[in-house]
């Protein structure tokens, strides 16, 4: 009988205000990978067949040698001696996640690759060990560590020696070759395996009645983009100021009642959203103008990963929150959807 079996992997935000490149939260929009392996392999070697459906689908490579989920798969098997897909491999994607939007959906593409490798080798590998060949492809830790693991989630990478060092900074290119057309079972080279335990993080608490708003504008944004105009150096006084914020919001997001004042300064920043006004026109606007005065029931306002999205996190007022924001993006020209969100848990295989 064929094995049959799926990965759901949950969409994520990033940052969460001050928490640049360190928490990353879980959110209920998902990739979901319904996959099929023959029980007797197809002779000679018969490569994957891709279908695809949802947010993406008119972009997506159906090519499992340029798919991102199927080539991250790919590293992962043949880091572990595998040199090949399974032959006759069957794989159906539903995707939730929109993107280039800052909701993690390289991210879960990731995630769900490095599963899909553990689960076609049969390698049982731990949750560190898929981490780290996560990392070795989307190199900030925050939001594949909040959608492998689920919830509210801080991480940080290790300071590594220097052989993990070179090892971990392979180009992407190595780690993600462009593989010949139907590179099958006898392509040579070898991809550069992680070094172990790059990755380390840690689950805090989440207050039940906090929910997510996520204000999506119809743009894309990519990440790399985004990450450009970010400067590599910063005063003592910005990052004071968002060590202090971040070190009070990983608290104050687990008490409940939840506590509007201290959450909505607690969720400033200024280490990445002001550089990224300029990419987004409006964001000043929206963080600025949406308070807990002006609408009862928000906690606070970001910018989502790298954005364009805004996360707002509230008790009620979901919609006034939304339509609001909605019409500071219109006076920009920019028109948004909106989507009312529950923090996830983890990624998943579920059997069937
Ligand atoms: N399900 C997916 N399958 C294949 N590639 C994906 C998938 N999801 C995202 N990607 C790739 O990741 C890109 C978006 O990544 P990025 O710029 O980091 O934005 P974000 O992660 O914020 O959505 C997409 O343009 C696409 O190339
Ligand atoms: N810390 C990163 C997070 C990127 O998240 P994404 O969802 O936009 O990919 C950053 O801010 O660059």
């Amino acid at each position: 009988m064929a094995r049959q079996f799926s990965v759901k992997v949950p969409a994520t935000s990033a940052n969460i205000g001050p928490g640049f490149d360190v928490v990353g939260l879980s959110l209920s929009l998902h990739l979901t990978l319904t996959v099929t392996v023959p029980a007797v392999p197809e002779k000679p070697h018969v490569a994957p067949k891709i279908t695809y459906t949802g947010e993406g689908a008119d972009e997506v490579p159906l090519d499992a040698y340029k798919n991102l989920t199927t080539r991250v798969a790919l590293y992962v098997l043949r880091c572990n001696g595998i040199r090949s897909f399974p032959s006759g491999l069957k794989l159906h994607a539903h995707n939730e996640i929109p993107f280039g939007r800052g909701l993690g959906s390289s991210g879960a593409a990731v995630i769900a690759g490095v599963i899909l490798g553990n689960e076609l080798g049969e390698l049982n590998l731990p949750k560190e060990r898929l981490l780290d060949f996560a990392l070795m492809v989307e190199r900030h830790p925050d939001n594949v560590t909040a959608a492998l693991i689920g919830g509210f989630v801080g991480s940080y990478l290790r300071e590594l020696d220097e052989a993990d060092t070179a090892a971990a900074s392979v180009p992407l290119s190595e780690v993600l070759p462009e593989y010949p057309p139907d590179a099958g079972e006898d392509w040579g080279l070898h991809p550069p395996p992680p070094p172990d335990g790059i990755g380390h993080y840690v689950r805090f608490g989440w207050s039940e009645p906090i929910k997510a708003i996520a204000i999506i504008p119809r743009f894309e944004l990519s990440t790399a983009k985004a990450r450009e105009v970010l400067p590599s150096m910063y005063t003592r006084k910005d990052l004071v100021f968002n060590l202090q914020r971040l070190a009070v919001l990983t608290t104050a997001l687990a008490q409940n009642p939840p506590d509007p004042d201290l959450i909505y300064e607690a969720m400033k920043d200024r280490i990445h959203q002001p550089y990224r006004k300029t990419l987004i026109p409006g964001l000043p606007e929206v963080t600025s103008c949406i308070t807990p005065t002006t609408h009862p029931g928000l906690l606070g306002i970001c910018l989502s990963g790298a954005g364009p999205t805004i996360l707002a996190l509230a008790t009620t007022n979901f919609e006034k929150i939304a339509e609001d924001a909605r019409k500071i993006f219109q006076t920009q020209g920019i028109e948004v959807d909106w989507k009312l969100l529950t923090i996830a848990g983890g990624s998943q295989v579920l059997p069937g």
